[in-house]
């Protein structure tokens, strides 16, 4: 198997919403991606199709390739070969309009509400939502502290404020409660699930099983770069059709 380059997209070539087709971006059509490096397979053939509306759940093993579907998805890492299908909007094309919120939060060393001033200047939308968005995460009360201030917990809080600023119409989460406390995981929970609600397309990776079955409307079981499982949450979680995902669900080691 040959290598295939794994190429990043750099920001600039992303284009602006201004500039992306208005036609809706579900169904998300991933077919035959697939990336090697030194030889091996990282994704292997994913096939994916993702419908409008609700949570999908990404789980899998450590290495499986979660991360890099979710990039590939957003449009910020080029898959070596396949296809990820917007309704027909090259990804490109769509990633203004979409959403990625990382494990460690992605911040600029300014304010809190200048973190959120600058993504709502820089993608054309009105300033005065700052507050409300501040407030949907609790955060007001912070607004003129400096980001770098923050716990852990609250700059995740501001990264997903920063992230629904864009309107998103899919916002991707990889593993973006993996470090908080208890309280803190329920709180961005119920901020992703208001989003859901209001018709934001969530995708959402996690290896919390418990955080899995609250937010799930349906989960992809990777495993070793290739969709073992692609099932609605009220099916997997009962009854896993895989090993990998028995064992994983079961808390036994999955090679
Ligand atoms: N840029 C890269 N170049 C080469 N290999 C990479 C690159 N990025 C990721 N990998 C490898 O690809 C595999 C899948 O990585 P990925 O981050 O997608 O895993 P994951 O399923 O998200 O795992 P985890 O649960 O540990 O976060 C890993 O073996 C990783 O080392």
């Amino acid at each position: 198997m040959s290598d295939l380059p794994i190429t990043s997209v750099p920001p600039m070539a992303r284009p602006r919403d201004e500039a992306a087709p208005k036609r809706p971006l579900l169904p998300l059509r991933v077919s035959g991606l697939r990336l090697t490096a030194d030889g091996t397979a990282l994704l292997d053939g994913v096939e994916l199709t993702l419908a409008p509306g609700g949570c999908t759940v990404i789980m899998g093993p450590n290495g499986a390739g979660k991360s890099l579907l979710l990039k590939m998805m957003h449009g910020l890492l080029v898959p070596g070969a396949g296809d990820v299908s917007w309704n027909g909007i090259p990804a490109a094309q769509a990633t203004a309009r979409q959403a990625l919120v990382f494990q460690k939060p992605v911040l600029l060393r300014r304010s809190v509400a200048a973190n959120v001033d600058f993504v709502l200047k820089s993608r054309g939308r009105d300033r005065s939502r700052r507050d409300a968005l501040l407030r949907e995460v609790g955060l007001l009360h912070k607004a003129r502290q400096p980001a770098r201030l923050l716990s852990g917990g609250e700059a995740q809080r501001l990264a997903l404020a920063r992230a629904l600023a864009t309107d998103p119409e899919v916002l991707f989460l990889d593993e973006a409660t993996a470090s908080l406390d208890p309280a803190s995981v329920l709180v961005i929970e119920r901020i992703v699930a208001a989003a859901r609600d209001c018709g934001t397309r969530i995708v959402f990776v996690t290896h919390d099983v418990g955080q899995a079955r609250r937010m799930a409307d349906e989960v992809v079981f990777l495993h070793r770069g290739r969709v073992a499982e692609h099932s609605p949450a009220d099916v997997f979680f009962p009854e896993p059709r895989s090993q990998a995902a028995r064992d994983y669900l079961a808390g036994r080691i999955v090679l």
